[in-house]
């Protein structure tokens, strides 16, 4: 997990570098759709994850995205107890211009080619109206609207972990887990964001928000009575934590160097833009990590309850659990002096070579 991958390398030593199985490119002309499904490891089960659409800078940008957001969920369903393994999509392109019903649904014939290898949902960039589009033409899509069979929108479930684990946290470094006057920052307001905001909020904490979408800060920001602040300006805050709930990499060496919180524990995926140095940086600054995978999973959670028939208020009570998983890889890491990311990583690594005994792959 410490690895990086380095966008010279070839495809094949890429895949390598976190053990990937499958990469499949999508290439569709008349749509015109430019896709990578990435399948990291199905031991645990079907690989479910969302498909982001994003304009990347680059082709290798969009691969290395892909390749770490799949790894993640390999390591978010072994943590969160679930039969899934781990893969990811993304399409490269503007989702505010180039999305189309004919794009979603010619990326929907790509999934259904993988014959249930890849099960995708909502990620960055799309929304249940594309699962919709997907759903036409294959089953292998969860996230779709609760009024045609659906477990809705799973970010509400997600920003509910994402809370318990803020909770875990604050419990670790203040001793009770109240959030009332605890302040936070949070980075990107979106469909996790928002409702981030609010639970805090409703808990009476005081809540920073920023977005590159200033219009959402102004919204938000007046809705939930918080405090807006520019982008260029949340490291010089100084709050008890930084919540990101927008792209990874947002922990860095030059952030970290910032940082002034006490926790990190936010939705966004792959925060740390080196697992290996960044979380041992972290850990000598006393800056307590909530392992962004583990909180963040009950996006993930809701769509398998999708998959397997559950209620809104199992996947609730699944996603509560989050706050017990945090405080244990935080024992962990406090009792082997290892960063709480490796903690994390260890827990899932062990469920997946547990289960691995009993049967060889999917
Ligand atoms: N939606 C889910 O169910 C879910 C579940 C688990 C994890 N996540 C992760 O949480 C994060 C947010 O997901 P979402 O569904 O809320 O996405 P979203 O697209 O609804 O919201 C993202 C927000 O971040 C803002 N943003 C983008 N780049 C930014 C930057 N550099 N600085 C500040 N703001 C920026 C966007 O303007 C947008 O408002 C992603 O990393 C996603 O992978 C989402």
């Amino acid at each position: 997990m410490s690895e990086s991958i380095k966008a010279d390398h070839s495809i094949f030593d890429q895949l390598s570098v976190f053990g990937h199985q499958k990469l499949v490119y999508c290439n569709d002309q008349n749509t015109p759709l430019k896709a990578i499904i990435a399948i990291h490891d199905t031991t645990l089960g079907p690989a479910l994850g969302g498909v982001r659409m994003w304009s990347y800078r680059t082709e290798g940008d969009a691969l290395n995205d892909v390749l770490r957001l799949s790894k993640a969920m390999t390591y978010k369903a072994a943590v969160a107890g679930l039969n899934l393994g781990g893969g990811s999509a993304v399409i490269i392109g503007d989702p505010r211009k180039d999305k189309s019903e004919a794009m979603m649904r010619r990326f929907g014939r790509f999934i259904k080619n993988l014959n249930g290898e890849f099960i995708t949902g909502e990620d960055m960039g799309t929304n249940p109206r594309d699962m919709e589009y997907i759903r036409m033409e294959t089953q292998y899509v969860t996230g779709l609207p609760e009024t045609i069979g659906g477990a809705g929108d799973p970010a509400p479930v997600a920003a509910r972990g994402v809370v318990m684990g803020i909770k875990a946290c604050v419990k670790e470094q203040f001793g009770t887990d109240t959030l009332a006057g605890r302040t936070v920052i949070v980075q990107g307001i979106g469909h996790v964001g928002e409702i981030v905001v609010k639970l805090l909020r409703d808990e009476n904490a005081m809540v920073y928000v920023s977005d590159i979408n200033e219009e959402r800060v102004r919204v938000v920001a007046k809705k939930y009575s918080a405090q807006p602040v520019s982008n260029n300006s949340i490291f010089d805050i100084d709050a008890d934590i930084y919540a990101p709930c927008a792209l990874g990499a947002t922990v860095n060496e030059s952030t970290i160097k910032k940082l002034k919180c006490a926790i990190i524990a936010g939705s966004a995926n792959n925060q740390l833009e080196d697992e290996a140095v960044h979380g041992r940086m972290l850990m000598d600054k006393g800056i307590l990590l909530a392992p962004d995978y583990v909180i963040n999973a009950g996006g993930l959670i809701n769509c398998y309850s999708e998959l397997m028939g559950f209620s809104k208020k199992r996947s609730m009570q699944l996603t509560e659990n989050i706050y017990d998983a945090t405080r244990n890889i935080l024992k962990l890491s406090k009792q082997e002096n290892i960063p709480s990311i490796e903690a994390a990583n260890k827990i899932a690594e062990q469920r997946i070579a547990d289960i691995k005994k009993i049967k060889t792959s999917y």
